[in-house]
């Protein structure tokens, strides 16, 4: 499952566990993104704390890792080159790209769009407040794309951003070690984050 994670929360944890039960598959791998080219016009914070974040938040679940391979690729990150990094760990593999409908509607834009299909299955899971347009579906290849209705949870990192930033509490809408994590780096809050832990790898 790719994303920014800024912050990891309960809608991208339901969404990954019922992708993995449906679809059978053996392990989800979070990928957080290293330099996310299509946020380019907003802060994203460091991809040590995000990646961080997510190891504390998929710890529990056997079935769940993060890698590092987009965070640790300089330059700015393309799906492209996280499948050609993850196919080449894991040559015996079938890949399947899980999420959201929402950026799944814009695949067609994403960099080599149509050797995308070659390297994964693409998952999109419903995600409340997003359609996915019909032409898009139209246009990739049926085979290769799975819709995936999951338990509605309309989380947002923005929201959890928000709320942070305004002293609200963003309890259960991310997992409890994410709220103390937020609160210990000062993530999102007036006075400036401090520097993730080193050497957690
Ligand atoms: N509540 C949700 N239900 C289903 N899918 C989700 C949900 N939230 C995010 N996703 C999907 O997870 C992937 C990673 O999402 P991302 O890290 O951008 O989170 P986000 O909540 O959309 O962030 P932001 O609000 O900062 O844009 C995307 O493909 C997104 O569509
Ligand atoms: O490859 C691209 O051009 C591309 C463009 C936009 C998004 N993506 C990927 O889609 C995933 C979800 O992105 P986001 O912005 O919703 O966190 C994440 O893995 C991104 O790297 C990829």
């Amino acid at each position: 499952m790719g994303g920014t994670f800024d912050p990891v929360h309960n809608g991208h944890l339901v969404a990954a566990s019922e992708a993995q039960y449906l679809l059978d598959l053996d392990e989800v791998i979070f990928v957080p993104t290293g330099r996310p080219w299509q946020k380019a016009d907003r802060d994203v914070s460091s991809p040590e704390h995000r990646y961080l974040m997510t190891v504390i938040a998929t710890a529990a679940n056997p079935r769940f890792t993060v890698s590092r391979v987009d965070i640790d690729r300089p330059g700015p990150t393309y799906t492209i080159d996280t499948l050609r990094d993850l196919h080449a760990q894991l040559p015996d593999d079938d890949l399947y790209f899980i999420t959201g409908v929402d950026a799944l509607g814009d695949i067609l834009g994403w960099r080599d769009a149509e050797e995308l299909f070659a390297l994964a299955h693409f998952v999109g899971c419903t995600r409340p407040g997003h359609e996915l347009d019909d032409d898009v579906l139209k246009r990739v290849p049926a085979e290769r794309v799975t819709v995936l209705e999951i338990p509605a949870l309309a989380i947002s990192s923005t929201d959890v951003r928000r709320r942070t930033a305004a002293g609200k509490q963003a309890w259960y809408l991310v997992p409890d070690g994410i709220v103390q994590y937020l609160t210990k780096h000062h993530l999102y809050q007036a006075t400036p984050p401090t520097a993730p832990p080193q050497g957690v790898k």
